[in-house]
């Protein structure tokens, strides 16, 4: 059990969720935020677990022999959305809520300005995916109730997913279609501009506009917008005017 010392250090620690569109770049920026600083974490989205679902033992997440063939469940979403948005999105919640819940790195504990980041969060899948599968269909109003409600309870119950701020990376939806074709990941070949517009509007509606009212855990969170259209992975004095950005965002949490 944590000693009150120790659990008041792990207080300290901010926690960040990295927001935005498929594809725009936030593997490629949350690598750049682990570089910076060593006061600083990421919890990157645990997208291997949907390309093979597998079954995990309650004590840990190693697998059996028995256990190895698992589904990929990102490719029977993208294939068949109808069927699997449901099973699709309470996985996807499901696994991020327990990258969330997992103790922060050992180091932080000594670090003077700890911040863990997340790659995307409960939120978003609530706010942009799971809100966009009912606006198509995909979720009929049964699932939307059921997903709403299992959503709310565990946020309430579950200090631990609460967010301190939130870093939006902004980029227009072609934009992020060009780099996602460029990615070439074979589950996303359905993904349409269409689609992206729909994920991009989400996105706007929730962090730019601020038109949806949000979870308890996750009001007053500050937002961090930033303009992701230009490429900035050969930019070194881009790169280090973003973790300048970054660093007085987090300085004001
Ligand atoms: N600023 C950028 N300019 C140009 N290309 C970029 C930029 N950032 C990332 N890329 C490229 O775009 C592709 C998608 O980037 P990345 O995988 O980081 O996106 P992502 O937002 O993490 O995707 P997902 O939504 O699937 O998790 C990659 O090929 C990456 O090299
Ligand atoms: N429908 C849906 N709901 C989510 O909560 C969600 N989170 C991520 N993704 C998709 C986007 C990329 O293809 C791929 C990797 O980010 O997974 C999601 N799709």
């Amino acid at each position: 059990m944590a000693t009150e010392a120790k659990k008041a250090r792990l207080n300290r620690i901010k926690r960040v969720a990295v927001e935005g569109n498929i594809a725009v770049g936030k593997s490629t920026f949350i690598s750049l935020l682990e570089e910076e600083s060593s006061d600083w974490a990421i919890v990157g989205e645990p997208l291997s677990r949907w390309q093979n679902v597998q079954c995990h033992s309650e004590r840990d997440e190693e697998i059996t022999l028995s256990q190895k063939h698992g589904g990929n469940l990102l490719d029977m979403f993208y294939s068949d959305p109808r069927r699997w948005a449901f099973t699709f999105q309470s996985y996807v919640c499901l696994s991020r809520m327990r990258h969330q819940l997992k103790p922060a790195p050992g180091h932080l504990e000594t670090a003077a300005e700890p911040v863990v980041f997340y790659e995307r969060s409960v939120y978003s899948d609530r706010y942009c995916f799971a809100a966009n599968c009912f606006s198509l269909g995909t979720f009929n109003e049964t699932e939307w109730n059921i997903y709403c409600d299992w959503h709310s309870t565990m946020m309430a119950a579950m200090g631990e997913l609460k967010l301190d701020g939130i870093i939006y990376l902004r980029t227009e939806p072609e934009v992020c279609l060009e780099r996602l074709k460029l990615r070439g990941r074979p589950e996303e070949r359905p993904v349409s501009l269409e689609y992206l517009d729909q994920i991009h509007t989400r996105h706007e509606s929730w962090l730019v506009h601020k038109e949806i009212s949000v979870s308890d855990s996750l009001k007053g969170a500050p937002i961090l917008t930033m303009d992701c259209n230009l490429s900035f992975q050969e930019d070194t004095d881009k790169q280090n005017d973003m973790m300048s950005q970054v660093k007085a965002f987090v300085a004001g949490l």
